[in-house]
């Protein structure tokens, strides 16, 4: 055995991204998932400098220093911040694909179903400075269905619901493509919103990001409103300007996160209504189940909540934050059976696309 194929570095290596609101994933072809880390990036607060990406923004973030800013450089499933997710992929592609001697070969990125040009040019550039050869992206909702095993070119409809933090994709998947579909702008980082809105509206609180993150994983439910639980919340008083603890139900904080659910649903209601047309891929979904994946999914009640308002079943994943990778590493191994999705949906291999 030569030194190189001892060290692994014999052969360009290919890479999948799910570059997320809430986290960054990434599958090498022979290891799978290699890296998953928060979608954040630290900054000199005055040069604008990089200085943290990934869990050790997330760190510095939570001991809040006055000279760093943390940022999360996608929000609502659009990049917010070009300058800082091209630094933040460039940086995570480099932590695990800087063994091979002959560089990256492809790069394959699930994006939003609604991406624009400005936010697929922030990723090429990205993968343009770590030397990928070759970039392709796939819609999130179509990877997160491989991932979850279904075969999105049968001729039978596939509805696939992928709820993240910024945007939930919902796609009807048939015979290669998507009959109805849509990237609401509604998703998990809205209920850390809301939730600290309420604590500021009726407890004059101010929580932070992590606190609401925590009740929304711990104590909101969506489904039996009438439940209701007592938490114990931590924050600033903004009338003293003090600190403070509350012991209070759960069922308002339920009730006020509640508009955000409506919106959903009716979301994905709209799109089994679009089948009209197709009443056969309505009865595919109606036998199958609408299947839910992507962390935000994980709201408790949300699934019984869909299953209830649509009256189709719903069928959860059991690992909802990664079927959209895993879906990528299918990809990834066969690359001229799925080609096709990535030329439909966007003809977006660099080449052509520049
Ligand atoms: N148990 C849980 N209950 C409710 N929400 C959860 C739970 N676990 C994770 N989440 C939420 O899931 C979201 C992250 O999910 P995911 O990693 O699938 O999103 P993403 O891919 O980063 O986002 P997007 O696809 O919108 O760009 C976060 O908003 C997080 O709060």
């Amino acid at each position: 055995m030569s030194l190189l194929e001892y060290l692994n570095m014999t052969s360009p290596v290919d890479i999948g991204l799910d570059l997320g609101t809430a986290n960054i994933l990434l599958y090498h072809q022979e290891k799978g998932i290699v890296l998953n880390e928060p979608s954040m990036v630290a900054k000199e607060r005055g040069t604008g400098n990089v200085i943290a990406v990934g869990q050790e923004a997330l760190d510095i973030h939570e001991k809040v220093h006055p000279g760093i800013v943390t940022v999360r450089p996608i929000a609502s499933g659009v990049i917010a911040d070009y300058e800082a997710t091209t630094v933040m992929v460039r940086t995570m592609i480099s932590k695990v694909a800087t063994r091979s001697v002959f560089g990256l070969r492809r790069l394959i990125v699930s994006v939003p179903l609604g991406i624009t040009p400005v936010e697929k040019r922030a990723v090429l550039d990205a993968a343009e400075k770590v030397g990928v050869k070759e970039i392709a992206f796939i819609a999130e909702p179509v990877a997160a269905a491989i991932g979850l095993g279904l075969d999105p070119f049968a001729a039978t409809g596939h509805m696939v619901i992928d709820i993240g933090g910024g945007t939930s994709d919902i796609a009807v998947i048939t015979l290669g493509g998507i009959a109805s579909g849509e990237s609401l702008r509604i998703a998990g980082t809205d209920f850390n919103s809301r939730i600290i809105q309420f604590f500021r509206n009726r407890y004059n609180l101010a929580i932070s990001d992590y606190a609401a993150e925590n009740l929304k994983l711990q104590s909101v439910c969506v489904y039996d409103k009438d439940e209701n639980s007592t938490m114990t919340v931590q924050g600033m008083n903004v009338g003293t300007g003090l600190p403070e603890t509350i012991t209070v139900d759960s069922r308002p904080l339920n009730d006020s996160v509640d508009h955000l659910v409506s919106q959903m649903i009716a979301a994905i209601r709209k799109h089994i209504e679009a089948l009209i047309v197709k009443p056969e891929l309505a009865i595919d979904i109606l036998e199958k189940g609408i299947y839910l994946t992507g962390g935000g999914s994980q709201l408790k009640g949300l699934n019984k909540r869909i299953q209830e308002e649509t009256t189709l079943p719903v069928v959860t994943s059991d690992d909802p934050m990664t079927d959209v990778i895993k879906g990528v590493g299918e990809i990834l191994a066969d690359l001229d059976h799925y080609k096709p999705l990535l030329a439909i949906d966007y003809k977006a291999l660099v080449k052509e696309d520049s």
